[in-house]
């Protein structure tokens, strides 16, 4: 009998450690960086010879036209794919165009506070 319990320990143990193990892939798959992904697309497109067809116009367009998808908030799932379909194309676009995305977003981060300042909170 006790055998038996350890057994179920065990397992018990070991399914635990399999969902952490998963929870955190998963949280490394949604904290993915954009030189990765842009090495993935590039990846993509190289093995099925799509090079040809991933030009800055076809990319902006098909980003353009997966933008204007009905975007229906009941359909949370579908959101996320167009939503992630507009991310790739934009990732990709910048790559073929030879922009660091993750560099030019920051700097126009910066670039974005000078000429936007926040109202002074000094007094409020
Ligand atoms: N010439 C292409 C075509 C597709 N893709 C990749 C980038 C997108 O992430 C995804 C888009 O594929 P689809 O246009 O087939 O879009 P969906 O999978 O969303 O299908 P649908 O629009 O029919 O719902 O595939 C690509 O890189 N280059």
């Amino acid at each position: 009998m006790e055998e038996v319990e350890c057994g179920i320990e065990k397992k018990a143990a070991a399914m635990a450690a399999a969902e952490e193990v998963g929870r955190k892939e998963e949280a490394a798959a949604s904290d993915v960086g954009l030189k990765e992904l842009s090495r993935k697309l590039n990846d993509f497109a190289k093995a099925r010879d799509w090079e040809q067809y991933h030009s800055p116009r076809n990319l902006l367009l098909a980003m353009v036209r997966k933008g204007l998808a009905d975007w229906d908030e009941a359909e949370k799932e579908h959101l996320g794919e167009e939503l992630a379909d507009v991310l790739l194309y934009l990732v990709r676009l910048s790559d073929i165009c030879g922009v660091d995305l993750g560099d030019a977003a920051t700097r126009k981060i910066v670039k974005n506070a000078a000429k936007y300042p926040a109202p002074s909170k000094e007094g409020a």
